[in-house]
């Protein structure tokens, strides 16, 4: 389903030349994901995984596979880019940009557990104490800016309830923004949708973090607030477990303590995160694009969400 671009073994053993990466042995097609074209690559030195970008462009590559491979440098489980000849994290390979990254172990989990969520949790901390010298600066591609131009886009397509909540959250999440504390709030590159399918477990242990394509500059605790949402949730009311949600903010500030602004923020936060993702789900149901169509995900899930954060949160950090 996701494999939209082929390769000849022939293309790809030209490719690979001058990449430390061994003899091309074989590589396979991998089915799952829908943003890209993904294979992997199995070689005389190891198993490593070639990603097409079928959307993204060019210039915006530097910024996601440079904190990739930042992040990998400092010794987070983070697939690392491997250079071709010219040192160049990507290049063309059948008319797409690709990259060639080292494949990490693990699967993804549906169900996590209090230690996992930990695991999860601690990794999201070195991720922001990382990149505290990582020079790029693109802002989050989804952030209010997208939000409420997605919003002005679907407004004719919405249930004037969802319009309601929807108008209602932006301006909230606006207010927020001008807030003295928001403004205080520590940022830097983030992931910014470290969900369970983008995390690979080994057991009870991170085997590590991919895709990194939707990672921009935004707060440290929006970042903490997306993981939140998404590792931490009861699937059935969408409000958030609260075991779970101390075993990550524990394993968080057992790396990077929360100072108040953060603590304070924390449920805006929470709503923003929730919000962020309402809306790009509808947009995505509303105005699919072709590949998208059989693979939507449910938009009514982050709007339960994003309701029973206004009502309230289980559990609040509290500065260390
Ligand atoms: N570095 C890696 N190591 C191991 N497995 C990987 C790696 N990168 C990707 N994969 C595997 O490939 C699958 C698809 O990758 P990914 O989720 O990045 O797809 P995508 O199309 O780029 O994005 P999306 O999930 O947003 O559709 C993952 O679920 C995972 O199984
Ligand atoms: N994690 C997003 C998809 C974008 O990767 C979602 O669940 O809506």
């Amino acid at each position: 389903m996701a494999v939209f671009t082929r390769i000849t073994q022939t293309e790809l053993q030209q490719w690979l030349q001058g990449r430390d990466c061994g003899e091309l042995l074989s590589f396979d097609g991998i089915e799952s994901g829908i943003e890209n074209t993904n294979y992997f690559v199995n070689t005389s030195t190891g198993r490593f995984v070639l990603t097409l970008f079928e959307k993204l462009k060019a210039e915006d590559l530097p910024f996601y596979l440079g904190l990739m491979k930042h992040l990998a440098k400092k010794g987070l489980a983070v697939p690392g880019p491997i250079p071709n000849g010219q040192g160049e994290l990507f290049n063309t390979l059948n008319g797409k940009p690709a990259t060639l990254v080292n494949c990490l172990s693990g699967k993804s989990v549906e169900h996590p557990n209090a230690i996992q969520c930990r695991e999860i949790g601690k990794f999201c901390a070195q991720a922001h104490l990382a990149v505290a010298d990582f020079p790029g600066n693109t802002p989050n591609p989804r952030g209010l800016a997208w939000i409420e131009s997605a919003m002005n886009a679907l407004d004719s397509h919405l249930p004037a309830s969802v319009r309601e909540l929807l108008h209602n959250e932006v301006n909230h999440q606006k207010a927020v923004a001008e807030r003295l504390a928001y403004k205080m709030l520590p940022k830097g590159a983030v992931h910014a949708d470290l969900f369970r399918d983008n995390a690979l477990m080994q057991g009870d242990a991170l085997g590590g973090v991919i895709d990194f394509y939707f990672a921009g500059v935004d707060t440290f605790l929006f970042d903490l607030a997306v993981t939140a949402n998404d590792w931490c949730i009861q699937l059935s009311t969408g409000e958030l477990n609260p075991e779970l949600l101390g075993a990550l903010l524990d394993g968080y500030q057992s790396e990077r303590p929360l100072s108040a602004h953060e603590c304070e923020l924390w449920q805006d936060m929470l709503r923003a995160a929730g919000l962020r993702f309402w809306a790009s789900r509808l947009y995505d149901f509303y105005m699919p694009r072709e590949a998208e169509v059989l693979n939507v995900k449910d938009p009514k899930h982050f709007e339960r969400v994003l309701l029973a954060r206004r009502q309230g949160i289980p559990l609040a950090p509290q500065p260390n």
